[in-house]
């Protein structure tokens, strides 16, 4: 786009020149109150005290389903979606959606990635590597389902999957269930002559699906486990393997360590060698595309590969948009293309983001439409926070909230930058390990970190915008359709380790936020993505006319 093509209007009646602090809670939705809510549970006062402001300055929008690109309204919202939402100001059909097309259609069979490893079938392997669930954040059991048979009509003879257990996106225990579905499969496809069958597993969290680097030896694992044939445990049955994995070992779905599959003579079913098609099926980008870089690059030195084989890899969806990689894929990504970063950017706004490791990529490489890098580094600086690797978080519940309220409130005080955007992660790393007691302390973190934040907008006359990305730490437990909790068959009950449904709060406000800025009362229907537009104004400008609308108004006193 030609450089007078990003020029923003300006806003008739908004000032520039404020710093505006934009902060995005992960995995805090709005919920009733009860003993599962562990926001509402928590000593929460400044998030508390925003709530105050409602109508005018707090209120709710959508973070699920429909109104952030997903296929259906039972998808619960995630943080790919959420933050592409909440970046781009408009909702593009996401990952799980393009998928369900090009599958319904037979289109993902003609384009150009199936084309490409389709020459592998004949001679060599196919190998599906991704999340088994019906979770639909990253990947989803139906549709790896309609991939296999559709492979194997089109000409694969030899199958292997190499599954990565769940338990995160959906209950814990229900892993064991999806490998008998899809052993079912595997065994129909073997009737009808090809010869299919799971390879090698390990839990999610520990096996391949790392995410903005914070630990390549989960990546490793997958590694050994998938192309080598090596692991700590060998089983000649996944279910087999996931069962006794989970009672012997005592851990959960997303920890079961890396196993492979033998045969009667405990040989490995199936190491990916020279000649082989690999396929990673999920569709959802963070944690794919460091695995994408262990399949892709010749030159790699992550960690030892010991072997490198020439193989075709492909991915669902291209997983990095800037870095173009991988090169080939099934399905075309969403086009995220004029997101409200790079407008604002190209209109001059010095623009500062940062999050701890786990959610670095959210307010940068997701916000940006899955796009990593600057887009003018000049007036921009991205600053990660390590995250402590190779623990869960809920024996750290504070994580990193003080060191990134530290950091965003010096460079608030700097007064170097125009938009400050952060991530605190605590409510969503630690609601997904089912932990609610350590849940409540991480609210509690994320709340002082907010307070931090706002005092340090107070200071320079800024304005703020606080928000979320979907629920997490709201709710904490399965429920009946009433709401009741459900109970599992020890009469305990059922951990929900996921997202949810539930709305998210948007609060205004600080010191420079404009006498008579108001949140409408006709936007009611309004979801994450009308938050950017709503950004874009208190930066001083109007947002592009294909935006979602804004939320505010200003009344004249
Ligand atoms: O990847 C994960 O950790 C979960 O599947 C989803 O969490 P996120 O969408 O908040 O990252
Ligand atoms: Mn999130
Ligand atoms: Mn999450």
């Amino acid at each position: 786009m030609e450089t007078s093509q990003w020029k923003l209007p300006d806003h008739p009646k908004l000032p520039k020149g404020k710093t505006v602090a934009v902060v995005v809670l992960d995995g805090w939705g709005e919920a009733n109150a009860d003993q599962y809510n562990c926001i509402a549970v928590a000593d929460t006062p400044t998030m508390d005290s925003l709530k105050q402001g409602a109508p005018d300055k707090w209120r709710l929008v959508k973070a699920h389903g429909t109104a952030v690109g997903l296929p259906t309204e039972d998808d619960m919202g995630n943080s790919e979606v959420g933050h592409n939402a909440l970046g781009a100001g408009r909702i593009y059909a996401q990952g799980a959606k393009l998928v369900d097309f090009a599958l319904a259609s037979g289109k993902i069979f003609q384009g150009e990635g199936f084309k490409y490893i389709e020459e592998c079938l004949e001679n060599g392997t196919l190998h599906l590597i991704g999340l088994l669930s019906d979770g639909g954040v990253h990947s989803r059991l139906d549709q790896l389902q309609l991939l296999l048979k559709g492979a194997a009509e089109h000409g694969a003879k030899r199958i292997r999957v190499h599954i990565l257990t769940d338990g995160r996106d959906v209950l814990d225990g229900s892993s064991v269930g999806f490998v008998e579905i899809l052993e079912k499969d595997l065994e129909e496809l073997r009737k009808k002559g090809v010869d299919a069958q799971i390879a090698s597993g390990g839990g999610r969290m520990y096996v391949t699906m790392d995410r903005y680097e914070n630990d390549w030896g989960v990546v490793k694992r997958g590694w050994d486990a998938q192309v080598l044939g090596e692991a700590p445990y060998k089983f000649r049955s996944a279910v087999e393997a996931v069962k006794k994995l989970r009672e012997d070992l005592k851990v959960s779905d997303q920890y079961i360590p890396p196993f492979v599959i033998v045969d009667e003579n405990g040989k490995p079913v199936g190491p990916i060698v020279d000649g082989d098609a690999v396929v990673t099926i999920n569709f959802r980008a963070d944690r794919m595309v460091m695995v994408a870089k262990a399949f892709e690059y010749e030159n790699f030195d992550k960690f030892d590969r010991v072997r490198f084989p020439k193989i075709r890899y492909a991915g669902m969806l291209q997983y990095d948009g800037e870095l173009k990689l991988p090169s080939h894929y099934l399905v075309e990504p969403p086009e995220i293309e004029r997101t409200s970063g790079e407008y604002l950017v190209h209109n001059g706004i010095r623009t500062f983001a940062c999050s701890e490791t786990v959610k670095f990529g959210h307010v940068t490489f997701f916000w940006n439409g899955n796009r990593s890098g600057y887009f003018n580094p000049e007036l921009e600086e991205y600053v990660e926070i390590p995250s402590d690797s190779g623990i869960t978080f809920n024996v750290q519940p504070k994580m990193k909230a003080l060191e990134i309220a530290e950091k965003t409130r010096e460079v608030i005080l700097s007064r170097r930058f125009d938009q400050v955007r952060v991530n605190l992660p605590n409510g969503d790393m630690v609601g997904h390990t089912g932990d609610i007691e350590a849940t409540v302390v991480a609210c509690k973190a994320a709340d002082d970190a907010v307070k931090m934040i706002l005092d340090a907008i107070e200071q320079v006359g800024g304005i703020y915008v606080v928000t979320a990305d979907h629920g997490n730490a709201e709710d904490m437990v399965k429920r009946n359709k009433s709401g009741q909790p459900l109970l599992d068959k020890n009469g305990n009950i059922q951990i929900l380790t996921s997202h949810t449904l539930q709305p998210v709060p948007v609060a205004i406000g600080g010191p420079g936020l404009a006498p008579g800025v108001r949140f409408r009362k006709d936007v009611s229907k309004a979801g994450l993505a009308n938050v950017a537009a709503t950004v874009m104004n208190l930066h001083g400008f109007e947002a592009p006319s294909d935006y979602e609308p804004t939320l505010i108004e200003v009344i004249d006193n």
